[in-house]
């Protein structure tokens, strides 16, 4: 569909991988100074003492020129701090990056990752955090209304709260499954968490609240960011282009041609993205990306930017809040390029380190079989990761063979003691349908998520009253069509056993007697 609307052909030739820039190595003596002057505070009127708010957090409020109701907390004489290190690496690295720095590799190609002072946030205990991220849920106040920055010492401390791009996302429905955890399942502690009931319907807004943020304050400072670019199976570029869009933003994105769905590729033509539609696979996509920002100043939105994993890591924080503090046993998540699992690993692990709960659930990272590179990883016991080519899958935003967070996602599994599955074309629609049945409407991805359960739950690997979270990660209004193929049988191939399709009836009161009652009768044999 992406090619009947735009042409394939781009004049961007890929470079060697020699040519991508490397970051400037910073002296590993050289103390930690930041880079912005604003760093602790923001600049508003002074504060009035809310003696309702935790320990150390004041509060003042004004009105701005957009009439938008604000307020913003001060925390008063902390310490709080993040920094790139290579991923693996300590807060105490030796190489590090400020994160006003543009860079996405370590020195050594390597992956990097977001490392915040811990020590700063242990000054506070558990108790603390716990009431601090409870006082900000369900209120309006800049910025921590957001399920994301209501968790901002965590995620960006230094940035300023005007500097934030926030559609208020995250604080997203944690359904109690009971109807399919009990009847497919025989569960009673199964819980969706609808992370696709967002802003662009996906739980890409997590991410990509920080991440644009961050390059307003980068753009604030002068720094040469022109625009911001991602290679996408739809929903990164969704995200991308809806808050490049609310701050004023060049966004440009690289879908593959008639990969994605038509609900996720008229988001970014909506939001006034530059869209490059291209004869190439998500992996295709991602080369070029990360070569063409290598030479021109676009600041890559991927999730090989490291920034993007601090905004996803909330939902784990935000599933341990919604139990009250309490620790599910399990949490299954779909895995494509990779970067929510470990998204999710960080999250829980922040909590435990810092003493608001005292452990973290075990980790199921759930794929297509069509689009399966670490589930073979993990089939080999770890032994030889390849790369593959991914095939078409009904979860297209996870059709993806080469992702870039494996590393990541690798580290989340062993210390999660967790476990990768696999789901077929048949097994995630049939799951998908069922879970639809009982009231929800899922995208295929989550039919992943579901599938690994419905066989770990066969296998005895989970328990009938194992506490289980399924991460719903987009929105099932985006995925329409499979749905529609789905239910009036036209896979080929596929018995879709849980197909509810339409009955054609006249409009008359006879014929529509006749097909209710055929209908009552085999739904309930009282009738
Ligand atoms: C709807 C949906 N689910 C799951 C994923 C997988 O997330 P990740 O790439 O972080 O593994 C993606 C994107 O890849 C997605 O768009
Ligand atoms: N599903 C993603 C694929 C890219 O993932 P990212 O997290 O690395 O941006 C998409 O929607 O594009």
């Amino acid at each position: 569909m992406a090619s009947s609307l735009f042409p394939f052909n781009t004049s961007l030739s890929p470079k060697p991988d020699s040519l991508l820039r490397r970051p400037t190595r910073r002296n590993s003596s050289s103390p930690f100074t930041l880079v912005c002057s604003s760093a602790t505070s923001d600049s508003a009127p002074s504060p009035v003492i809310d003696s309702s708010l935790p320990l150390g957090v004041h509060t003042h409020q004004f009105q701005d020129d957009s009439h938008r109701h604000r307020s913003v907390a001060v925390d008063v004489g902390h310490n709080f701090s993040a920094k790139y290190v290579p991923f693996g690496s300590g807060y105490d690295s030796s190489e590090w990056y400020s994160l006003d720095d543009i860079v996405y590799r370590s020195r050594s190609g390597g992956l990097l990752d977001v490392q915040h002072n811990m020590d700063a946030l242990k000054k506070f205990d558990g108790a603390y955090w716990r009431n601090l991220f409870d006082s900000r849920v369900g209120k309006t106040t800049w910025p921590y209304g957001s399920g994301v920055w209501s968790k901002k010492e965590w995620v960006l401390p230094e940035i300023d709260s005007s500097d934030i791009v926030s559609a208020f996302e995250g604080n997203t429905n944690l359904f109690w499954a009971e109807r399919f955890g009990k009847q497919f399942l025989g569960m009673n502690d199964l819980w969706v968490k609808h992370c696709g009931i967002s802003h662009t319907g996906s739980f890409k807004d997590l991410g990509m609240t920080v991440l644009v943020s961050q390059v307003n304050r980068l753009r604030k400072m002068n720094r040469p960011v022109v625009g911001v670019g991602c290679a996408s199976t739809g929903d990164t570029s969704a995200a991308l282009s809806a808050y490049c869009a609310a701050a004023g933003i060049p966004s440009i994105v690289f879908l593959p041609a008639d990969k994605i769905s038509m609900a996720q590729l008229v988001q970014p033509i909506a939001n006034g993205a530059f869209v490059l539609s291209m004869d190439t696979d998500f992996d295709g996509c991602m080369k070029l990306i990360r070569e063409v920002t290598a030479e021109l100043p676009i600041y890559l939105a991927n999730s090989l930017n490291s920034l993007r994993l601090e905004g996803q890591k909330t939902a784990a924080i935000e599933i341990l809040q919604q139990f009250d503090w309490e620790v599910p046993d399990w949490v299954i998540i779909p895995g494509g390029n990779l970067g929510n699992i470990y998204a999710f690993y960080k999250g829980f692990e922040m909590c435990k380190e810092l003493g608001l709960v005292d452990k973290i659930p075990r980790l199921v990272c759930a794929q297509a079989a069509n689009a399966n590179p670490l589930y073979l990883y993990y089939k080999s016991g770890w032994e030889e990761f390849s790369p593959l080519k991914a095939t078409t899958t009904f979860a297209s935003a996870i059709q993806i063979g080469d992702p870039v967070s494996i590393d990541r996602a690798v580290f989340a599994l062993q210390n999660s003691n967790g476990i990768v599955e696999e789901a077929t074309e048949e097994e995630l629609m049939d799951a998908t349908a069922q879970a639809d049945s009982t009231g929800m409407f899922i995208c295929p991805h989550t039919g992943v998520a579901l599938t690994a359960l419905i066989k770990l739950r066969n296998r005895g690997i989970i328990g009938g009253s194992d506490r289980t979270v399924v991460v719903s990660t987009a929105h099932g209004l985006k995925f329409t069509q499979s749905k529609i193929d789905y239910h009036s049988r036209a896979i080929s191939g596929m018995e879709c056993r849980f197909a509810n399709p339409p009955v054609e009836v006249k409009a008359e009161f006879g014929a529509v007697m006749d097909v209710l009652k055929e209908h009552l009768s085999r739904k309930s044999p009282k009738f």
